[in-house]
């Protein structure tokens, strides 16, 4: 089973407090980079252009959903910027999945570059079963409709999932080794939630066969990044 490096969410406002992080980074492994809607909005493209001048590998968090011509035009645009994973929300359907793929390889093939891997949200990790009941009136229990939706993107030919860790166990038995499992939701310390529900420590995805894991504020807000970064590597890739 494929193991990433961890994926480092760069949760800020602005490019210079992005760089400032970035020149933080210049350790090995070097982490993978996930740019998200914050980031993005603020700065286009040209943030991304810049990121991978500095060689780190890109995961650009989007979240894609809306109807399959929408998102199929979007994903190309995505998919000529180079990077290496994309995100689509797996609640758009079969046919609004394809079609994002479908986007993501066009656009990558137009500028002779390898496509991203397309990764589809399941549930987010910031909900939970009473959520899920009581205000979505989904009449399954989460592990049940992430595992739905797993076998949904992977029957689309969707590349992986987001997912918690937590959803492991019903995940593997379900899909092929080489679907990946890309988990959110990490906490080193479970006693620190923010606003996620659905936590793990990064030893416990490593256990649970996570492919990667993302983490954003227990790395980002602490007193030493790179130090935080390290030390969440070592305990992942070395579990
Ligand atoms: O289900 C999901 C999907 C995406 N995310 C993203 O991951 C990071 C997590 O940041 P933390 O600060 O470690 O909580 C963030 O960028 C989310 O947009 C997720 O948390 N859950």
């Amino acid at each position: 089973m494929k193991k990433y490096q961890p994926i480092v969410a760069l949760d800020v406002p602005s490019r210079q407090a992005a760089i400032q992080l970035l020149d933080q980074f210049e350790v090995e492994p070097k982490p993978i980079i996930k740019i998200g809607m914050e980031l993005f909005y603020a700065e286009g493209p040209s943030m991304i252009r810049e990121i991978q001048q500095r060689h780190f590998q890109i995961f650009l968090d989007l979240k894609l959903h809306d109807i399959p011509h929408t998102v199929e035009q979007a994903m190309t645009s995505i998919g000529r910027l180079g990077i290496q994973f994309a995100t689509i929300h797996a609640a758009g359907g079969s046919v609004m999945l394809t079609a994002g793929l479908r986007g993501l390889q066009a656009g990558a093939k137009e500028v002779g570059v390898e496509p991203a891997k397309l990764l589809a949200i399941t549930q987010l990790t910031s909900t939970d079963d009473q959520m899920l009941h009581d205000e979505q009136h989904v009449d399954l229990t989460m592990k049940e409709s992430v595992q739905n939706y797993a076998q949904l993107a992977e029957q689309a030919g969707v590349d992986g999932v987001v997912c918690s860790a937590q959803e492991l166990s019903v995940i593997r038995p379900v899909v092929g080794d080489e679907f990946l499992c890309v988990t959110p939701g990490i906490r080193p310390d479970l006693s620190v939630n923010d606003d996620q529900k659905r936590t793990v420590t990064p030893a416990q995805a490593s256990h649970l066969r996570s492919n990667a894991i993302v983490v954003g504020r227990p790395i980002t807000q602490s007193d030493n990044p790179a130090a935080a970064y390290l030390e969440i590597t070592k305990q992942f890739l070395e579990a």
